[in-house]
């Protein structure tokens, strides 16, 4: 998202300045050239951005057509954040490794995964990442379920301008989840609520045969020990790529007592 203020392109103007053909003779003094900051900062923020991109393809890469199709996305997260809040500003400049490396990371634990569910999608993380990533598998889908119209109407442009294999479902998880039609291989879930929530949504799914891959930030083991209170479970921890953070892997949940 470029843009650019009026004049932004131009060259520096070399017209005459106060002072100038007034009779003095020191010399022409050449008007202070007019920098256009807003301009000047959306270029340093695009080279970090392609400073953080070439970092997040290196831990986690792509196929030319998936990085095509996340440049489309993340373009269009670029142009939507400036009237919707989809991530928190601060992260803009690292968009890369902070949310897409993030998402990306997932397929390695579900390699085989070709029909996904992210619960609480928001600007589409995990969920658009990953549909962007399976587009080019046959018979992939990701729901994404969202509950704020603003957002769900993003997450469908965000599928549409990529033509990914994404279905957007403006819903609450709750009423929702158990009406996703067709089965499910793996839930994802991302800063959507403690680890005890997301089992309780996850778990109609993974009735079905879905395992779960949630992304965690430090604190998985107290949430861990917190969720244990509710749930038999057997998770399995992997440490994130990109950060601090955790990634929780169930395959089966059994609600206690
Ligand atoms: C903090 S954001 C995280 C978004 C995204 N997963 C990410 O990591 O960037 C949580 C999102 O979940 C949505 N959400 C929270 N509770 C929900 C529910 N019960 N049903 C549907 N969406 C929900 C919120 O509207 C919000 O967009």
């Amino acid at each position: 998202m470029k843009q650019r203020g009026p004049g932004g392109d131009r060259p520096l103007s070399r017209r005459s300045g106060p002072g100038e053909g007034t009779g003095h003779r020191s010399g022409p003094s050449l008007a202070k050239p007019k920098i256009d900051k807003s301009n000047a900062k959306d270029q340093a923020l695009d080279s970090i951005i392609a400073a953080d991109k070439r970092e997040a393809l290196k831990l986690a890469p792509v196929s030319r057509e998936t990085e095509e199709r996340l440049d489309r996305y993340i373009a269009l997260l670029r142009e939507w954040q400036a009237k919707t809040n989809l991530v928190a500003p601060s992260t803009l400049p690292h968009l890369w490794t902070r949310h897409i490396a993030d998402s990306l990371q997932l397929l390695d634990l579900a390699p085989d995964a070709k029909r996904w569910a992210d619960l609480g999608s928001g600007g589409g993380f995990p969920g658009v990442v990953l549909a962007c990533a399976m587009a080019g598998t046959p018979g992939a889908s990701v729901h994404l379920v969202e509950r704020i119209a603003k957002k769900a109407a993003f997450l469908r442009e965000a599928i549409r301008v990529t033509t990914s294999p994404g279905v957007v479902h403006l819903a609450e998880i709750g009423d929702n989840v158990d009406r996703i039609t067709g089965p499910v291989d793996c839930v994802t879930a991302r800063a959507l609520a403690p680890l005890h929530q997301l089992i309780g949504f996850a778990e109609p799914l993974m009735r079905q045969g879905a395992k779960a891959l949630f992304l965690k930030g430090q604190d998985v083991e107290a949430e861990l020990t917190e969720a244990a209170k509710y749930w038999n479970i057997q998770p399995q921890l992997h440490r994130s790529r990109t950060g601090d953070g955790w990634i929780v892997e169930l395959t089966s949940v059994e609600r206690r007592g």
